[in-house]
């Protein structure tokens, strides 16, 4: 398997380590980041991001609901920023709570939303592996992850952290609310650094599978990629995967919204098609009957479930968990997996290699130079 070496699957099989190293120092940064009183008093959570960071946060929503039985908003920070209903923002303090994600810390968009939002008296934390970064000077309060330098590679081990952090968010906000006790508390702490580390218990099998599975899937023309709830997050991580490490364009769906649209698509054989089926999740039962529909068209797809009554030709059987809401930081090392090891077999470069039409000279627009405009 030499021969198919590369930087992702490098950098995923670095994770479970990472978030050893990571975990002691960014745990007590979440647990003091908000007082008590501070946390109580957060009516709402709005969670933003661009890229890998809002991905991150659509996987982390669910946890956050039913952690906190509050509302709970993921919104893009160009909506943040410019189309906002700002009316009842600020009215009371603390409230709403804005949680910002950007490794670099220097997107201009994520920058320009949590100014907005903190103008208006929001409480705005940024989290940016980057304390002197614009994210980390706009925002009231900072959670500064500290990412070991690796192999460049389109975000997994970033990515990997800032789920960490966004999902410690939720366990220490319901643990200080007494939505559980502090044991319980801990073994989700425990959990999130278990999870990735017990899938990868098996590393040869899995990167064996996700090498043949983007062997047959070499020449796709697009990819699809599938999920509900908190897999609708880790859909979106690898819809971006397949456009960053793969140029490959693709879209992210839900299963019912698969039944609606991409159920017509004519050049099946030319789709990756991925689906991600967490067996709790509450929609798990739409998931099924559209694996079973796949199943009946003949379809080829990959399946990232810990469902074990499912068939796919491609299945990769998560590890079972006590919570049950996890699933996603674990089961988005198969979409990077697999975009690795395509990037092999394409001959590509991550990112185009910024090069030719994708060179960004000074001052050409791009996620970092763009123009600030602040709304009211
Ligand atoms: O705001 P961040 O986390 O620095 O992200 C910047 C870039 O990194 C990615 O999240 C991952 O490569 C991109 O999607 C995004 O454009």
């Amino acid at each position: 398997m030499d021969e198919f070496e590369n930087a992702m699957l490098h950098q995923v099989l670095s994770v479970p380590e990472l978030l050893e190293e990571v975990y002691p120092d960014v745990e007590p940064q979440v647990r003091y980041v908000m007082t008590t009183p501070e946390i109580y008093s957060v009516k709402k959570v709005v969670l933003t991001g661009c890229g890998d960071g809002y991905a991150a946060c659509l996987t982390a929503k669910r946890t956050f609901e039913k952690f906190l039985q509050i509302p709970i908003e993921v919104v893009e920070p160009l909506s943040l920023s410019r189309y906002y209903q700002m009316k009842w923002v600020g009215e009371s303090p603390c409230d709403p709570l804005v949680i910002a994600f950007s490794n670099s810390g220097r997107v201009t968009r994520v920058v320009e939303a949590v100014k907005r939002m903190r103008l208006h008296k929001a409480m705005t934390i940024a989290v940016t592996s980057n304390p002197d970064s614009p994210l980390a000077k706009t925002a009231e309060k900072v959670i500064i992850p500290s990412i070991p330098k690796f192999e460049n590679a389109p975000g997994i081990r970033s990515y990997a952290v800032l789920q960490m952090v966004v999902y410690l968010l939720a366990v220490r906000m319901g643990e200080v609310r007494l939505k559980y006790t502090m044991e319980q508390a801990n073994m989700y702490r425990r959990e999130l650094k278990c999870l990735p580390k017990e899938f990868l218990n098996n590393a040869d099998r899995i990167c064996a599978l996700a090498l043949e599975a983007a062997k047959q899937f070499k020449e796709a023309g697009s990819a699809e990629m599938i999920g509900c709830g908190a897999d609708y997050g880790t859909a979106w991580y690898a819809h971006e995967k397949m456009y960053e490490a793969v140029g490959l364009p693709a879209v992210y769906s839900d299963s019912e919204n698969w039944f609606h649209v991409n159920y017509f698509a004519r050049d099946i054989k030319q789709i990756l098609t991925m689906v991600f089926a967490s067996k709790e999740d509450e929609a798990h039962s739409r998931t099924c009957e559209l694996i079973e529909r796949l199943n009946q068209m003949g379809r080829d797809f990959i399946l990232i479930t810990d469902d074990e009554s499912l068939q796919a030709k491609y299945r990769f059987l998560m590890p079972a968990s006590d919570t049950c809401l996890f699933q996603p930081v674990a089961a988005y090392m198969v979409p990077a997996l697999i975009a690795g090891y395509l990037t092999v077999l394409r001959e590509e470069t991550y990112s185009r290699g910024f090069e030719g039409i994708w060179k960004e000279e000074k001052g050409m627009y791009s996620t970092t130079v763009s123009e600030t405009v602040l709304m009211d």
